[in-house]
């Protein structure tokens, strides 16, 4: 199957980053070039880009200034625009349609692999035994299919059921612990369920007998079980530096699954600006962080530790995780408790309606990735090959991410 054709800014990017092989200075001392040439699939969408050239802004751009762009980017919402470069115009809330959000086309669609990974995925999730009741649901969520949009460098299956388990042991922890009562999640015991569920993937190394106390609480959880086993699965193709990486994101993530049980025990709705700043912690940084991991490329401790390169991959990751509460929206109208997206703390703050919130949030997203794009094409041109590989899969990340969100049945498009 052929990658879509590339036909905006995104795909020019894409190409820019791809197709310079030789960096300028490292942005790290140090800094090695990573082996072998950009991945086959990728180069084939590049292919067909319009001729590279460097991501310039074309208006009034950075963190800010997105309320000065909406109304000439985006159509009203609710229009249908085309679908190749990731306009949405599907479900969000009832009645309040998502917006055309600006992000990549996926690079692949490659279904047949991705049912592969789905059905292994779903084996692994009844050997471990999480979602017992739920399979069904969990298997027409697709996180397979999500895994092969998100990352089109590798073809190989078995690389790709390392970071779709993550995926689903994540997203277990939040269904689980955090935010789905009907899975037995409660504020209460929120904190120290987190707890033991990070020694799961980051190990206490207790003394005896402790050590095997804690192996049978690690074995009797199924989200702890998930995390563990996803994780070993995820060692056979990252390195030290890499699975420390995840860790640390990790880490992240359960802090804003506690801040968000914080807000829920409270019936607090957060401010705006904290609510973004939640979701730059409880996002799918975890996820992206093993784009270099599927790839087969690793991106150096010190790059990915780089101010500006931690910068452009955190906005990537707000961005996308805000692509998640727009489609999420109708699920969780229909969720119990509180509902925490950004439409929802944008509402509470300016006292407007859903449509002007939901339109407001995808200029926040827009303005995100628009930040991402730029920044990251000037980081592709001083930054390591590896470093720029990384780049073009994070933003081939941001274009699967989207596709999947628009068709997944666990937001409510089959
Ligand atoms: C894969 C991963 C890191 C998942 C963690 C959860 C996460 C960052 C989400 C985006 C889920 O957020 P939310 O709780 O809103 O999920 P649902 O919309 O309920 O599926």
């Amino acid at each position: 199957m052929s990658a879509p054709s590339a036909t905006h800014d995104v795909a020019r990017l894409v190409a820019t980053l791809l197709s310079h092989q030789s960096g300028a200075a490292p942005l790290v001392p140090g800094a090695r070039a990573a082996r072998g040439d950009a991945s086959r699939r990728a180069a084939s969408a590049s292919a067909g880009a319009p001729r590279p050239r460097h991501a310039v802004p074309t208006g009034p751009t950075g963190l800010g200034t997105s309320g000065l762009r909406i109304p000439a980017t985006r159509p009203a919402a609710g229009t249908t625009a085309g679908t190749a470069t990731g306009a949405s115009g599907t479900s969000g809330a009832s009645g309040t349609p998502v917006p055309e959000l600006y992000c990549p086309p996926p690079l692949r669609d490659d279904r047949a692999l991705g049912d592969e990974v789905n059905d292994r995925l779903i084996a692994w999730a009844e050997e471990i035994g999480i979602y017992p009741e739920r399979l069904d649901g969990i298997r027409s969520t697709n996180l397979g299919r999500m895994t092969m949009l998100v990352h089109p460098q590798t073809d190989d299956p078995d690389r790709l059921l390392a970071a779709a388990r993550c995926a689903l042991a994540e997203w277990a922890t939040d269904d689980y612990y955090c935010d789905d009562e009907t899975m037995g999640s409660s504020p209460a015991h929120l904190g120290a369920h987190l707890g033991t569920a990070l020694a799961a993937v980051d190990s206490a190394h207790l003394p005896e007998p402790h050590a095997s106390e804690l192996d049978e609480a690690l074995r009797a959880d199924p989200v702890r079980a998930a995390l563990r086993s996803g994780f070993e699965h995820l060692a056979r193709y990252a390195d030290p530096s890499q699975l420390a990486r995840v860790r640390q994101e990790i880490g992240g993530l359960f802090v804003g699954y506690g801040q968000e049980g914080s807000w829920r025990s409270t019936g607090k709705m957060p401010a705006v600006w904290e609510y973004l700043t939640h979701r730059r912690f409880n996002s799918f940084l975890p996820c992206i962080a093993l784009v270099d991991v599927m790839d087969g490329h690793p991106l150096s401790a010190a790059e990915y530790a780089e101010p500006r390169v931690r910068r452009a991959v955190t906005m990537a990751g707000t961005a996308s995780t805000l692509v998640n509460d727009l489609y999420s929206m109708a699920k969780e109208k229909d969720a119990t408790g509180l509902n925490f997206n950004l439409p929802a703390a944008i509402v509470a703050e300016e006292k407007c309606t859903l449509r002007e919130a939901v339109e407001r949030s995808a200029a926040i997203h827009d303005e995100l990735v628009r930040s991402f794009e730029r920044e990251a094409a000037a980081l592709s041109l001083t930054g390591s090959p590896a470093l720029r590989r990384f780049l073009a899969g994070v933003w081939a990340w941001l274009g699967g991410n989207k596709a999947w969100h628009a068709g997944t049945a666990r937001y409510g498009t089959p």
